[in-house]
């Protein structure tokens, strides 16, 4: 899982350090289906920054030439829950979008690996957190929090809060940067409302199967929260203390090859 903040952001984030970027790894249990096979985890988390390759397929000769270590910002356990992967990955980066911090947190792997399972929990924890915050100090300032949804399939960008599949045209704009033009922006009403719209964009993505997940994302999706704020009026001295910043949760389709998975058909064209 990798996040990325805005330079103030990432500072506070992190505590001092000076990475805008961190890096976390998690390992997901076996399957029912790779128990059945008596398949082994290739991988062990010898403590909380690094793995180890166990290299079970080479021979003892070749398993010296290849390195066995890695290290990242964090490593999780298959036991880890994701309350607990949240909690120390990625919540202080997705709550500085209430100080006006831009930042985005993402998963990237191969196929199965648990991008998906590991995004949604994120992500839910991520909106329920931002929730509460804004209902703890809604007396001092007023929010406004807005919601859109895409995925990138084939190259084309959808919209996933609307039924209709057109594709939309991106463009770069001097001022705003990257633009997806008429993506639809909701605005939030209240965490049920998050839920329904969540439910729906799900019902919308481009699911197919490969050999390793029967229900396998093969598209980017890219869901993004922006929240505004500003000090409710009685207590206005300072209009400069509004606040706007966005955070993007993204899950990336598998990083595999397509023949690596026997995907067919149309989802044997994505590139990535
Ligand atoms: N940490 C975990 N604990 C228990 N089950 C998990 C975990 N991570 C993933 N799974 C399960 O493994 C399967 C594959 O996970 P998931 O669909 O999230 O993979 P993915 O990386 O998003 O795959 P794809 O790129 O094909 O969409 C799912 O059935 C999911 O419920």
């Amino acid at each position: 899982m990798g996040l990325i903040g805005g330079e103030e952001g990432v500072q506070e984030a992190t505590a001092g350090r000076e990475e805008r970027i961190l890096v976390s790894v998690r390992l997901r249990p076996l399957n029912d289906k790779e128990i059945n096979k008596f398949d082994v985890c290739d991988w062990e988390c010898s403590n909380d920054t690094t793995i180890i390759y166990k290299n079970h397929n080479l021979s003892a000769s070749d398993r010296s030439l290849y390195p066995t270590s890695y290290t990242f910002d964090r490593v999780f356990r298959p036991g880890c829950p994701t309350r607990q992967v949240y909690e120390t990955a990625a919540k202080e980066v997705a709550l500085s979008v209430l100080k006006g911090i831009n930042a985005s947190i993402f998963a990237y792997g191969q196929t199965s690996s648990g991008k998906t399972y590991t995004m949604s929990g994120v992500t839910e924890y991520a909106i329920a957190d931002i929730f509460n915050q804004i209902g703890m100090e809604k007396e001092e300032r007023e929010f406004v929090l807005k919601f859109s949804a895409m995925e990138i399939y084939n190259e084309s960008v959808r919209d996933l809060l609307t039924a209709d599949a057109t594709p939309l045209r991106v463009f770069d704009d001097p001022e705003r940067g990257t633009v997806v033009e008429k993506l639809t922006e909701a605005t939030l009403r209240d965490w049920n409302h998050f839920k329904e719209l969540l439910s729906f964009c799900e019902a919308q993505r481009k699911i197919g199967e490969t050999s390793l997940n029967e229900a396998s994302s093969r598209s980017h999706q890219i869901l993004k929260f922006t929240v505004e704020s500003c000090p409710c009026d009685f207590l206005v001295i300072d209009r400069s203390s509004s606040l706007a910043a966005s955070v993007n949760f993204i899950d990336l389709a598998g990083s595999e090859r397509a023949s690596q998975t026997h995907a067919a058909g149309a989802r044997s064209n994505w590139s990535l």
